[in-house]
């Protein structure tokens, strides 16, 4: 594309929701399976995190944060099958997944100034992606691309979540994997700027009791039904 804009058969998926609730897995694979490019919009938060973590910037202070939001310079790679993120040239795909990050990614995008930075990395990556792209995270419906084709909303018990998040962290502590899970929900959901939150458009998918499998499949034939201008 010359100008870098959507073809017309291009299509945007937007797919929100809080952690544990199969946003990456089912991402990933519904780009995968219909030729779309995806975008880990929470790798990215985890990214500028991470930045500010390694350059001692005072997570307190919110004026901090804020004065040095526009210095990292965060790549995103678009392919399904091998995302990339770095940071100043830096592959961070396995330092942004630490408990130190994790910890503190949720007061770092809190920050209106690191949102608007990265809303506008997520925009410009959703228009120049020449097939349409399936962009995950927590505000995508509502604010990254409220025009968004197809918007989903994915929920899980905080059992289901907590146990789905301790088993990836190699029997972490279920209780306290779920207490920090909730506690990170609580302030994405609270915080000012763009929350974690449903948009009115949105279909919500609760996946407590369905596989994995049983979510892609649900989500595949909504695009495809979008597609088909049903
Ligand atoms: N419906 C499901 N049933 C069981 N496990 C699931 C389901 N969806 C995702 N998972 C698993 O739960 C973990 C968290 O999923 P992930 O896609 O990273 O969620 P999120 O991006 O919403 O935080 C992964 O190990 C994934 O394989
Ligand atoms: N669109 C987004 C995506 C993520 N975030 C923030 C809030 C989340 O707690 C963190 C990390 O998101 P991420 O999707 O990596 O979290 P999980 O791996 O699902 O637990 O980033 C956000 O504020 N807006």
């Amino acid at each position: 594309m010359e100008n870098g804009a959507p073809t017309a058969k291009s299509v945007i998926v937007a797919i929100d929701g809080p952690s544990g609730t199969g946003k990456s897995s089912t991402s990933k694979a519904v780009a995968a399976q219909l030729g779309l490019s995806y975008l880990d919009t929470g790798a990215q938060y985890r990214a500028i995190t991470w930045w500010m973590v390694s350059n001692g910037i005072d997570l307190e202070d919110p004026t901090a944060i804020a004065a040095v939001a526009g210095k990292p310079e965060i790549i995103s790679g678009t392919d399904p099958a091998a995302p990339t993120i770095t940071v100043d040239g830096i592959d961070v795909a396995g330092p942004i997944r630490t408990q130190e990050v994790t910890s503190k990614v949720s007061a770092v995008s809190a920050v209106p100034e690191v949102r608007s930075r990265i809303t506008e990395l997520q925009r410009s990556l959703a228009s120049g992606a020449e097939y349409g792209m399936v962009v995950e995270g927590r505000d995508i419906g509502t604010t990254v691309l409220p025009d968004a084709d197809l918007k989903i909303f994915l929920t899980a018990s905080p059992e289901a979540r907590a146990a789905r998040r301790s088993g990836e962290l190699k029997g972490a502590d279920i209780h306290a994997t779920r207490e920090a899970l909730i506690k990170r929900d609580a302030a994405d959901s609270s915080r000012k700027t763009s929350p974690l939150a449903k948009a009115g458009d949105a279909v919500e998918v609760d996946t407590t009791e369905l596989t994995l499998a049983q979510v892609i499949e649900c989500v595949v034939t909504l695009v495809e039904e979008k597609r088909a201008g049903k």
